[in-house]
């Protein structure tokens, strides 16, 4: 295999474990595209980790096909095959007796790469995760906390630049703020490698924040909706995958969403040294009851209402401007400052300068629209 990401296909898997009546796996069919993450999410004992150890081979299909890259993973030597597939796992894995610098150099050296190589890379995966080489290369696993345990464990399965990840519930042991961190992480540096990450999880907030689509996996693995996490939150496809999802799938729809996704408001707006007489003429004319006051450069300062008209300058009535949002914040960031600021939420461009704003009945007309699209696309 290249380090050049690859794609993933099953075709018709089926696991039956020795002796069990059911199938844990059964029949299951999916293409994952090379270059992206699928994350497995489903209820405990639904078979989402039976079916991940299948692509590597950890467990053998009782029948179907599996091929990555185009290559049949199945007439592979099994060995081989995983030596090219990262693997991370809950509790990071680790061998106790290794040091985290053997740990993580195990499958380069089992690759045969030359000594100066793996020594190299060790260091350079250390990094990657945020580990200083210096402190923590000799150090033995159990001299770590848990949340170093997991960056070591993903330096280990990045380790010999394998095109596709393995990643079972990598971040299931440690605490929520750590385990943000390591998401953010990984999203950041597959932002730059480009891998095919199949990820299993419990947790549909974390499946939501990293997949670019995701299997709601039933009972032997039946999967109950794959797509992205913008279409399942919008259109769960069954009361099921409903339940899943949770409460406030539309308040997660909005983190997915950024203000440049959605049409803009225009509101009324007024320069600092205008004449309040002028203004107020405006606002009657438009039947409208607020403007926003800018200054010379254009830049959001006060809300003023029309009844605020009457005395003194635009530069002190009204109220002044708390929050903004700009273009790249999400909708979810424009809700709270909707909410802390009342109405509506100037927008603003890379030089503080208003380009319009965001106002409640935008956001909830935006959550209406999308659950719609996906209802009937
Ligand atoms: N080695 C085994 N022998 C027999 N049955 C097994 C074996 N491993 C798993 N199973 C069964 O296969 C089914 C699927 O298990 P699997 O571990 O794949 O589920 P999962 O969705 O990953 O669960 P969890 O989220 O709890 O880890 C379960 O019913 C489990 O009891």
């Amino acid at each position: 295999m290249t380090d050049q990401a690859v794609d993933i296909q099953l075709e018709h898997v089926t696991k039956r474990y020795p002796g069990a009546g059911k199938a844990a796996v059964e029949d299951f069919s999916m293409n994952i595209a090379a270059g992206e993450i699928v994350v497995f999410v489903g209820p405990s004992g639904c078979g989402k980790t039976t079916t991940m150890k299948m692509i590597n081979r950890l467990i053998e299909p009782s029948s179907g096909r599996i091929t990555i890259g185009g290559q049949d993973a199945l007439s592979l030597d099994a060995d081989e095959l995983r030596r090219g597939i990262g693997y991370a796992i809950q509790q990071a894995g680790l061998f106790p007796h290794l040091t985290v610098g053997q740990n993580i150099g195990l499958v380069p050296g089992l690759l045969g790469w030359p000594k100066a190589k793996t020594s190299a890379r060790v260091d350079e995966m250390l990094e990657l995760v945020g580990l200083d080489a210096g402190e923590f290369h000799d150090r033995f696993p159990r001299q770590l906390s848990g949340g170093q345990q997991q960056r070591v464990g993903v330096a280990r399965a990045l380790a010999a630049d394998p095109p596709v990840l393995l990643m079972d519930e990598p971040f299931g042991a440690v605490d929520p703020i750590t385990r943000g961190n390591l998401q953010d992480e990984l999203l950041s540096l597959q932002s730059e490698l480009h891998k095919t990450i199949v990820f299993v999880t419990h947790d549909f907030d974390e499946a939501v924040k990293l997949g670019d689509r995701i299997a709601v996996l039933g009972p032997r693995s039946s999967i109950l909706q794959f797509d992205t996490p913008e279409a399942i939150l919008a259109a769960p496809a069954n009361d099921t995958v409903a339940g899943f999802v949770g409460a406030g799938a539309s308040l997660k729809q909005l983190t997915l969403l950024r203000v440049r996704d959605i049409e803009l408001d225009e509101t009324e707006t007024a320069i600092i040294d205008e004449r309040p007489e002028d203004v107020r003429a405006r606002l009657d004319a438009k039947n409208r009851k607020y403007a926003l006051v800018l200054d010379s450069r254009r830049r959001p300062k006060r809300w003023v209402h029309l009844r605020d008209l009457n005395d003194g300058s635009l530069g002190t009535v009204g109220r002044p401007v708390n929050d903004l949002v700009t273009r790249q914040s999400t909708v979810q960031d424009a809700l709270e400052a909707i909410l802390a600021e009342g109405g509506s939420v100037p927008v603003v461009g890379t030089r503080g300068e208003y380009v319009g704003a965001v106002g409640i009945d935008t956001v909830m007309d935006t959550v209406r629209k999308l659950r719609e699209e996906h209802e009937h696309g």
